[in-house]
């Protein structure tokens, strides 16, 4: 039977299946964070349980811990005691931990395939939804909740139910200008946020060959956006260069074996998928949101949309709502948005090839007067020393920009940075919900050229002519 590629890596990890198609699957590789993880360990504390398989295990603490300031320590109470427990429930269950202040930390979805924690082929599960992050590199990555990490840490397994097949087809050359990030807001504009509900998404096509795996990585990641809990792309060449000498990968005859297997990762010739939405990569413009939703999403040379102008009554009244939160009039230019803020960071975009692109538009230039504060939150420790050996730092400090300590940032204000009731944020984030970036907060999801020049502008620009 010709297969399709969530096809082999379900069945690849299928321990034990159910008439009624329940199944009980294999997890190669538990990721853990500080937020969704001390109910599991005092669960298993309770049962007087250990963890199953401890070296399948890697944690990380990244959604709370300060970007400024870290020998300082953790000021905030609360985020304290979060990223403690997490150290301390690391050390007596001896889980393998990158502290704060070790150079390999970083955002939890950054750090697993840098590491070669994540690798082709396996189950990769963490209590967070953008675990489909790495799906990109041919694996079957999915977020869990809090009682199913308890389940995993106890018995390396999870109950699953099988999802169906989705296929989005990306063809042509993507547009100067245009990236991984543009590519995945114009699909979520398309088929919507509940678009790749029920299923599991695979992303081909020759646009998607031509995304190096940074870029596959902020295309996966924002699946859950489109409704669906993982994303994937199939193994080639640059999947498989990517893990050459990575610390967690195998080396020696491993290496060979696990790279003949790899190559299996894709789907087969006429397999079947339940669904396919085809893209044509050479109309997408540069993407700007201006709503609520990661769907209410427009090419940067758009108007904001006139609730009049829509005929049902449900999503006018959403329209109108999500107007009123961003404090946007109907028909006003994208390019007429002022902004207070920008936010280059989060695991959508925070890779060394993010912070490459928003310095090649910042390079010489500085952020406009009407722009608060400009930050860039490097994914990890790693990132952020591989870009200060390219001298991006100092590109994005003399332009004005502030150069902060790896974490999840403003992504959800967990931590310090957050925005002001009423302020307007360009973000290369992932989620634009209301209060999402800081109570009353605005958020315009953008790619990392995009909001370096908006940072630069003072306003929305299209990136494509911006000089
Ligand atoms: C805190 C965590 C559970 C959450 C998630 O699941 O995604 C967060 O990372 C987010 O992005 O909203
Ligand atoms: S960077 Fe944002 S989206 Fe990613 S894990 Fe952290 S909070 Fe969630």
């Amino acid at each position: 039977m010709k297969k399709t590629l969530y096809d082999k890596l379900w069945d690849a990890h299928v321990v034990h299946e159910e008439s009624d198609g329940t199944a009980i699957l294999y997890i190669d590789r538990h990721l853990l964070h500080e937020v969704t993880s001390p109910q599991a360990f005092e669960g298993l504390d309770l049962a007087g349980r250990k963890l199953w398989r401890l070296n399948a295990n890697l944690a990380v603490a990244d959604h709370n811990v300060p970007t400024i300031d870290r020998a300082q320590g953790i000021t905030d109470p609360i985020s304290k005691l979060q990223v403690d427990t997490l150290d301390a429930n690391c050390e007596k269950h001896q889980v393998i931990e990158f502290r704060m202040n070790d150079l390999r930390q970083g955002i939890v979805h950054v750090i697993g395939p840098e590491q070669g924690a994540t690798l082709p082929g396996m189950t990769v599960v963490c209590g967070d939804s953008h675990t489909s992050t790495h799906g990109a590199v041919g694996a079957l990555a999915f977020g869990i909740g809090t009682s199913e990490v308890e389940h995993v840490m106890a018995t390396q397994t999870l109950q699953a139910k099988k999802n169906k097949n989705m296929l989005v087809r990306v063809e042509g050359a993507l547009p100067a200008g245009c990236t991984a990030k543009d590519i995945i807001l114009h699909i979520i504009g398309v088929i919507g946020t509940a678009g790749g509900t029920g299923h599991a998404i695979e992303f081909a096509g020759s646009a998607i060959r031509d995304l190096s795996i940074e870029g596959r990585m902020t295309l996966c990641n924002m699946s859950i956006e489109a409704g669906a809990r993982s994303g994937m792309v199939a193994v080639d060449q640059k999947t498989i260069d990517y893990f050459v000498g990575r610390p967690f990968a195998p080396s020696g005859a491993l290496w060979d074996q696990a790279v003949s297997y790899w190559k299996t990762l894709h789907s087969d010739e006429g397999a079947h998928f339940d669904r396919v939405v085809e893209i044509d990569a050479r109309q997408i413009v540069p993407q700007v949101t201006w709503g609520t939703s990661p769907e209410m999403v427009l090419p940067v040379t758009g108007r904001v949309p006139d609730p009049e102008r829509e005929k049902d009554e449900i999503r006018r009244s959403g329209m109108e709502r999500a107007l009123e939160y961003m404090g946007l009039k109907p028909n006003t230019a994208i390019q007429d948005i002022k902004i207070d803020r920008v936010f280059i960071g989060s695991c959508t975009n925070s890779r060394i090839e993010d912070l490459r692109a928003a310095a090649a538009v910042a390079r010489g230039k500085r952020v406009a007067s009407n722009v608060r504060q400009a930050m860039v939150v490097a994914g990890s420790g790693l990132v952020k020393a591989q870009a200060e050996r390219e001298g991006l730092d100092k590109i994005f400090i003399e332009a004005g920009f502030e150069w902060r300590e790896p974490g999840c940032s403003m992504c959800l204000a967990m931590n310090a940075d957050r925005l002001e009731p009423g302020e307007r944020c360009a973000s290369t984030s992932n989620r634009n919900f209301e209060g999402r970036q800081g109570q009353g907060g605005r958020t315009h999801l953008v790619s990392p050229a995009m909001a370096a020049a908006a940072a630069i502008a003072g306003h929305f620009v299209d990136v494509r002519n911006f000089r």
